[in-house]
């Protein structure tokens, strides 16, 4: 048998609630293997996550029954702007260690990189293409309040702290429209196929 292909690596971005994890399932459902940045966060977080003894040492208050307190870190942030830089330091260098583990570990041919902050970080040198997800700001804003885990002025200081979404597009290799679910799987499955193909021809 001959050696595993090297996995096509996909960043998958856009701006805060444009559709990302949505848009990520439906890369999975066509048999595409996902990494979500927020997820690796989640699991940083955790009782016994990686982050929770940094991150306790330079913000104690931030800790909460040995788990860091995501309600409690926004808090503090809409406190202080600067206090996100502080965690970012931390939680940046420990998330890019849970995506070179998921890499080592995946079978997939297409690996997807759920990575809202991928331009930002400079983790779209890392991929072979980008993918950026796109909807209207006023559909972007209602759909983040909808859930009701932001208030107005949070969701304003996490936009104003991404890359403007023109700019993401103008970057990306392929854009997903994410207006209907139905638009969207379309455009998943051409992009899919794309990539298919173009890994046969190579
Ligand atoms: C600010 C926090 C506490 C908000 O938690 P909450 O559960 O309410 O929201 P959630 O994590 O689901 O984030 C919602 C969206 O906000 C955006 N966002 C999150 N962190 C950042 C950030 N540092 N800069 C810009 N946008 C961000 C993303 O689009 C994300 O998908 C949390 O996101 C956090 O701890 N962020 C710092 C770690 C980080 O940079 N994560 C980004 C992925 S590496
Ligand atoms: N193609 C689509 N058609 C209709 N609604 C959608 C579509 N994609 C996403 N949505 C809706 O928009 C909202 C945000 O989607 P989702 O959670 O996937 O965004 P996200 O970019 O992952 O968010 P975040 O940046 O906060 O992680 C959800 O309520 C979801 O149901």
């Amino acid at each position: 048998m001959s050696e595993k292909r090297r996995p096509f690596l996909l960043g998958l971005t856009g701006s805060i609630g444009m559709g990302k994890s949505t848009t990520a399932q439906m890369f999975v459902d066509l048999g595409c293997a996902v990494w979500d940045a927020d997820a690796a966060v989640h699991r940083l977080y955790h009782v016994g996550g990686a982050a929770v003894a940094p991150l306790a040492e330079v913000l104690p208050e931030a800790i909460e029954d040995g788990a860091v307190s995501r309600e409690r870190l926004k808090a503090m942030i809409s406190a202080d702007a600067a206090v996100l830089k502080t965690i970012e330091r931390i939680v940046h260098p420990l998330v890019a260690q849970d995506r070179a583990a998921f890499i080592q570990n995946a079978t997939a041919e297409i690996l997807v990189f759920d990575i809202p902050l991928l331009f930002e970080t400079g983790g779209d040198g890392a991929m072979d293409a980008v993918a950026c997800v796109k909807v209207a700001p006023d559909i972007q804003r209602a759909r983040v309040l909808a859930r009701g885990t932001m208030s107005e002025a949070q969701f304003e200081q996490i936009l104003a702290k991404q890359m403007p979404i023109a700019e993401k597009i103008a970057r990306s290799d392929y854009v997903v429209h994410t207006d209907t679910l139905d638009q969207a799987r379309v455009q998943v499955e051409k992009i899919v196929n794309t990539i298919k193909e173009g890994a046969d021809h190579a």
